[in-house]
């Protein structure tokens, strides 16, 4: 039996109208994403990473093409039913956190699964497992505000994955830590891709990461290209 594909990205193209200039970072994407699959992006600075991320995590509406997610075409929802899609299929790490500074660690992990209605007192077992996880057991009532920006990012991927997301989609996760904190995260990523299927796309500047994905592909004039890695020689 074939799996049914996380994310299927068809004929992607986004153009950005900067004055009078047409700015077209994305001509001509296609991509599939298999249930489980680890997958990098790279690509040099500006060449749209960050930009086909928003736009297959249902953040930002594509000038053409499609983007399915579990099969459902996202950008044929409205804003209410994507939101919902989004909140039970997919779970998005920025390069910038977007924690909610009034809330401590440990809620706003539990956010999403609060907005659900699920109960408190039956979800924070799990949330307080996955902030023990990326090192952050004894933060759990610290605000956005006084943690360091590594464990900022840290909470952000423990509230990434709370959900047990289908699909975690990753803009630079580990880019602000030090080697040390961004093995933990690393590893919590692989660990619950084993263990839960999550399927992992993650945009990366760190060979070592790119390397333990079982497939690279490097965005480079609008469209991803195959990156062969041999085994003995990681990315350089
Ligand atoms: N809303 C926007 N309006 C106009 N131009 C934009 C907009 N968003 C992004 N761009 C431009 O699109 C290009 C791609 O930006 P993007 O942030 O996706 O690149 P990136 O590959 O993620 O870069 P980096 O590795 O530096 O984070 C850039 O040249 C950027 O200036």
């Amino acid at each position: 039996m074939t799996r049914e594909p996380v994310l299927q990205v068809e004929h992607l193209r986004q153009v950005f109208a900067v004055g009078r200039e047409r700015l077209e970072v994305l001509r001509d994407i296609h991509l599939e994403v298999a249930a489980g699959e680890r997958l990098a992006i790279i690509g040099a600075s500006g060449q749209g990473k960050s930009t086909l991320m928003q736009v297959m995590g249902g953040l930002e509406k594509p000038s053409a093409g499609r983007v399915r997610i579990q099969g459902e075409d996202i950008y044929a929802l409205n804003e209410r039913r994507r939101g919902q899609l989004r909140n039970r299929s997919v779970g998005f790490v920025y390069q910038l956190h977007r924690l909610l500074p009034e809330f401590t660690a440990l809620e706003n992990v539990l956010l999403p699964l609060l907005v659900r209605r699920e109960r408190r007192a039956v979800v924070e077992p799990w949330g307080r497992e996955l902030l023990g996880r990326v090192g952050l057991g004894q933060r759990l009532q610290h605000k956005p505000g006084m943690l360091s920006g590594g464990e900022r990012q840290r909470v952000a991927l423990a509230r990434a994955l709370v959900t047990r997301p289908a699909l975690l989609l990753a803009d630079e996760p580990t880019g602000n830590l030090d080697s040390e904190s961004a093995e933990a995260v690393h590893a919590l990523m692989l660990e619950l891709n084993r263990e839960l299927g999550t399927a992992l796309v993650i945009v990366t500047h760190e060979p070592s990461l790119a390397a333990r994905m079982a497939r690279v592909l490097r965005l480079h004039d609008g469209a991803l290209h195959p990156v062969v890695v041999p085994a003995d020689n990681p990315l350089p």
